[in-house]
């Protein structure tokens, strides 16, 4: 058995405890039946932002391979882990999260979906065995890129659009930006007061997700939060059998505000370590991010969003905090 590490410094951040509701209302999606699955998804995305996908197709194979390649990085030293480089955007982060303040119980790895880039980071922490951790991601993130095709394909269906690779294209691109995520969330060090003065540790602060979509799976511990339309928190019981697909904030601008990017956050378990693996779906970076215009009432309705590309939403995203809300500088003012 893989032990994993503990944290080694006491940087963390809190939030008062709220009332929160194990939530059954997560819907959930069955990828072996396409026909309910288009309409269940939109419905999902309008409502909710988010939903489970079962039957998902991804081999469960590739993903306990992967499993035990992650703990097994995360087990390592943090002098060894490090080796990985300063996530920058790529590489080893350790409680600091994105290059502007944000801080939050978890370790994790941050890679593209360039193989032989994250090989090469790779290989300064594993040598030789740096082959084995990229053929084992590269068969995952494989898979779910599949079922990420698949989805949207279904989406683009649900929706109408007569294109139905519309979305899909934008993240099977070889062009595209699209990364891949690895979260560890450890248990607390033994000295750690677990009353906490009532408050709850942040594993991962509240945000949206910039992407198109995200796809994450994580072993069997609690902490996914989701945030619904009246703001009010439900926690998400963890399925490591399931995906769970974010709706990011890319799509909501692409459906012209119908889907809502979902406002999520974890909070540190503190008995047993959380392990996730999240795949956001981005487009090239020259992709333009507009509304589709079958989704404009045959061109009736108006943008909510001034016209922007990939890029120019990922530079101005990444330099704000977890928690803003990165959409607003692109809202159009309409007159009433
Ligand atoms: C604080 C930040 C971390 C983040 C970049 C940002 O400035 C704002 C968006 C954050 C986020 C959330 C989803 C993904 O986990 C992520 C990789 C992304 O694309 O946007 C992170 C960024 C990060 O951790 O660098
Ligand atoms: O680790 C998780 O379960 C979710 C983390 C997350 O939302 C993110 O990395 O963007
Ligand atoms: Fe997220």
């Amino acid at each position: 058995m893989v032990v994993l590490s503990k944290p080694t410094t006491e940087q963390y951040s809190c939030i008062r405890k709220t009332a929160t509701f194990p939530t059954p209302i997560v819907p959930v999606v069955d990828l072996s039946r396409p026909e309910d699955a288009k309409n269940l998804i939109v419905k999902a995305c309008e409502d909710f932002g988010f939903f489970k996908v079962i039957n998902h197709g991804v081999p469960m194979e590739a993903i306990s391979k992967l499993e035990s390649e992650a703990a097994e990085f995360f087990s390592l030293s943090l002098n060894q882990k490090e080796k990985a480089g300063t996530p920058n955007p790529f590489g080893y982060g350790n409680k600091k999260i994105g290059r502007n303040g944000d801080v939050g119980w978890v370790e994790y790895l941050l890679l593209t979906n360039n193989h032989d880039y994250n090989f090469m980071r790779l290989t300064s922490v594993f040598g030789p065995k740096a082959d084995q951790f990229r053929n084992v991601m590269r068969d995952y993130m494989g898979a779910v890129r599949n079922m990420a095709c698949v989805i949207l394909e279904l989406m683009a269906e649900g929706l109408k659009i007569e294109q139905k690779n519309v979305l899909s294209n934008m993240m099977m691109d070889k062009e595209s930006d699209s990364i891949f995520r690895l979260n560890h969330y450890p248990p607390y060090p033994e000295n750690f007061s677990l009353d906490n003065n009532g408050e709850d540790v942040i594993g991962f602060g509240e945000h949206t997700d910039p992407q198109i979509i995200s796809l994450m799976r994580s072993n069997n511990t609690s902490g996914l939060q989701i945030c619904l339309r009246d703001r009010s928190w439900v926690s998400v019981p963890p399925d490591h059998n399931s995906f769970f697909v974010n709706v990011g904030d890319s799509l909501q601008v692409l459906t012209n505000g119908r889907f809502r990017s979902v406002r999520h956050r974890v909070l540190a378990n503190g008995f047993k370590s959380r392990l996730s693996m999240i795949y956001f779906c981005g487009p090239p970076l020259t992709e333009r991010i507009a509304p589709l215009p079958s989704l404009l009432l045959n061109g009736n309705e108006e943008s909510l969003y001034k016209e922007f590309t990939w890029l120019e939403y990922k530079s101005s995203a990444y330099n704000t905090r977890l928690a803003d809300n990165r959409l607003r500088r692109f809202e159009r003012i309409t007159a009433m």
